[in-house]
């Protein structure tokens, strides 16, 4: 469990006794919702300076990629239009992707569902997940099987599929790294919080994996570092956000972008949900390395990341000794890569 924020002068209370009094308490930030509570709190504030930045003023939006025809006429205009986007932004939605509106309520539905369980209940599923955030684990047995399968098989294949010829490479090259069986899927549920401007949903990150398509519901809150703004992901209606992972950026040695993002804390006392599926390789043999494409390196485009194994990289990410997974394998070190302030997260 990370607790290790705000150690200093300010700090003069039994933080990790609290920590542990919440946690025992199997309530999570719904439950003190519930029962009243119009503070947060105080192992929920986080330091001021890394709230002033989250602010997004910009008018500018991510692109939206419709994939309608994406097996025939459209095809090149499609991965025209995601090579860009991956370049540019790291992130995008992607809008006629095969699976149906009501597939995607029903799966929203089924999380809140689970989270509007009777505390009893929800208890035995507790934990305090990485990253600081309170987690229910219950292996998705709630949620539709059906559109659990379409975004880890139908949504990933031909995500992966575009982006590989992006890169200018065969189809099915990126397709083959990774496997469904390999992708993870996390429910999320971002709870109203009283004092919003105090906390975050999601602290800025990057996503230590190949690929991320995510499901949200109709309450914003999920912002995306673009130069030295951050910019708001609008919901938009039957539509799943993607963005590139640490892993995809090494692998297209720098081509794609892996950005950091956050979640701003609730404001709207509509609960926020969102359902992120995250797509990593499947060979995870101590022979098996990963690092930029022999295909994409040249001469005047030299490897900018060294080669490792999924072994490593998890091992790395346990323990947290890795700041930022593309960081830490870059070659040429430019920026520090360890991020010292874990905080409590409002979900
Ligand atoms: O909740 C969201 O919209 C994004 C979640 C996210 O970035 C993550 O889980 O890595
Ligand atoms: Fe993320």
């Amino acid at each position: 469990m990370a607790t290790t924020m705000n150690s200093g002068a300010t700090d003069e209370y039994d933080r990790a006794k609290e920590v542990k009094e919440f946690d025992e308490s199997k309530i999570g930030c719904k439950g003190l919702v519930d029962s009243g509570a119009t503070t947060i709190p105080r192992f929920f504030i986080h330091p001021p300076q890394s709230l002033q930045l989250t602010q997004s003023s910009s008018s500018h939006l991510i692109p939206t990629i419709d994939l309608s025809h994406a097996d025939s006429h459209r095809r090149s205009e499609i991965v025209h239009q995601i090579r860009e986007a991956s370049q540019t932004w790291g992130f995008f939605q992607v809008t006629h992707h095969g699976i149906p509106s009501s597939d995607l309520h029903d799966t929203i539905s089924a999380v809140r569902s689970f989270y509007e369980l009777p505390m009893e209940v929800k208890s035995q599923h507790y934990c305090r997940g990485n990253r600081s955030r309170c987690q229910l684990h219950d292996q998705h047995k709630s949620l539709p099987v059906r559109c659990c399968y379409m975004v880890r098989y139908a949504a990933g294949k031909v995500l992966m599929g575009i982006l590989s010829e992006g890169l200018g490479l065969e189809r099915r090259r990126l397709e083959e790294m990774t496997s469904v069986e390999a992708s993870n899927l996390v429910v999320q549920y971002y709870p109203y919080c009283p004092q919003p401007d105090l906390t975050l949903g999601l602290q800025s990150h990057t996503d230590p994996v190949m690929l991320t398509v995510v499901l949200q519901n109709r309450v914003g809150g999920l912002q995306v570092k673009h130069g030295e703004e951050w910019v708001e992901v609008k919901p938009m209606h039957g539509a799943l956000v993607v963005n590139i992972g640490d892993l995809l950026q090494i692998i297209s040695n720098d081509q794609y972008k892996s950005v950091h993002h956050l979640v701003l804390a609730n404001p709207s006392r509509e609960t926020r949900i969102s359902i992120p599926v995250f797509f990593n390789p499947s060979k995870r043999g101590d022979t098996d390395f990963y690092g930029p494409l022999l295909e994409l390196l040249a001469d005047e485009k030299p490897a900018l990341y060294r080669n490792f194994t999924m072994g490593e990289v998890m091992g790395r990410i346990f323990s947290r000794e890795m700041g930022n997974l593309r960081n830490y394998y870059r070659l040429k070190h430019t920026e520090n890569s360890n991020q010292s302030v874990v905080c409590h997260m409002w979900i």
